[in-house]
């Protein structure tokens, strides 16, 4: 099946497949269970000076975990934000690294959005940088040459949200506790208007990202190898005709939103 799925897409979002595909074994295989708690078992580590971006690269397919890790909330602050930048630098040079997947080391929380003290009295020239980081991050994120899931376990309000957003594909936890959405506005707070892209690709995904939550959901759910072989061929022409929306460049303006 991960054969399949191989031959029919070119490019980096295979070895994302292959990740939520395989057949056999557990090494690679990302998983959420219903604490909302990821378990992947890495070939091999790094992580960020200050680990508080936990990097665990899987050789074997390419893709490499990010977790965050600054209890207790994993607020964005401007470190963390920079850190995340410089590791997303280097995934992005890295020619052995074909996906990502963005998580949470915090036990219940993926992100509580933007470090709420970074946005308040300080001097101006700090809000500039903050500021810029968010964007850097937002970039980054967004025109990642990597195919990248956000894997929510746990709550993900505000910035958190839009994190999970930048990414091609939101895999959040099944839990009544964790909640997800832009509660920042209640504080005043507006999402700036490059935000709308990202709400535009959540509400039109390309269709080969659904093919691999299908994927994954046929190898937790169904363990039925010969449905996942059936639903490749289904899809076959869509998927290919998927691969050219996935990774669209950013250029907003083009986007029937703003037609
Ligand atoms: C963003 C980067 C990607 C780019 C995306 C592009 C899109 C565009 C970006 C533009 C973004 C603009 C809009 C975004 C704005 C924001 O993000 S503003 C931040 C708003 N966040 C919140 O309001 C979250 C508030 N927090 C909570 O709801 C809860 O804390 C929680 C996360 C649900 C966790 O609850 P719980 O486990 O009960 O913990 P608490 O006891 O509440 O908190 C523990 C300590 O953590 C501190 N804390 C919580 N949130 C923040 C925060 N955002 N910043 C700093 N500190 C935070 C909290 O005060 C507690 O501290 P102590 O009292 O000292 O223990």
């Amino acid at each position: 099946m991960a054969a399949v799925l191989r031959k029919l897409i070119q490019g980096r979002l295979p070895a994302l497949a292959g990740v939520l595909c395989r057949r056999s074994g557990n090494e690679g295989h990302l998983f959420l269970n219903s604490s909302g708690s990821t378990l992947m078992q890495p070939r091999c580590g790094y992580s960020s000076p200050t680990e508080s971006v936990i990097v665990e690269m899987d050789k074997a397919t390419g893709v490499a975990l990010l977790k965050l890790n600054i209890p207790p909330v994993n607020s964005l602050s401007l470190p963390l934000l920079t850190e995340l930048a410089i590791v997303l630098d280097k995934l992005e040079m890295d020619k052995h690294c074909r996906g990502l997947i963005l998580t949470s080391a915090v036990p219940n929380i993926f992100s509580a959005g933007l470090n709420l003290f970074d946005m308040m009295d300080k001097p101006n020239e700090h809000y500039s940088e903050f500021w810029r980081a968010v964007q850097e991050i937002w970039i980054k994120l967004y025109g990642s040459s990597l195919a990248n899931i956000a894997a929510i376990n746990g709550s993900s309000p505000a910035g958190g949200c839009l994190l999970a957003l930048c990414s091609d594909y939101r895999i959040m936890a099944n839990n009544p506790h964790f909640t997800i959405g832009l509660n920042e506005t209640r504080l005043g707070i507006v999402a700036p208007f490059w935000y709308d892209i990202l709400q535009w690709r959540v509400h039109h995904p390309p269709p080969c990202l659904h093919l691999f939550v299908m994927a994954l959901v046929f190898r937790l759910h169904v363990h039925h190898p010969s449905a996942m072989t059936k639903v490749t061929r289904a899809y076959s022409t869509e998927l290919k005709i998927s691969v050219s929306y996935v990774k669209q460049p950013i250029n907003w303006r083009s986007h029937e939103i703003y037609k």
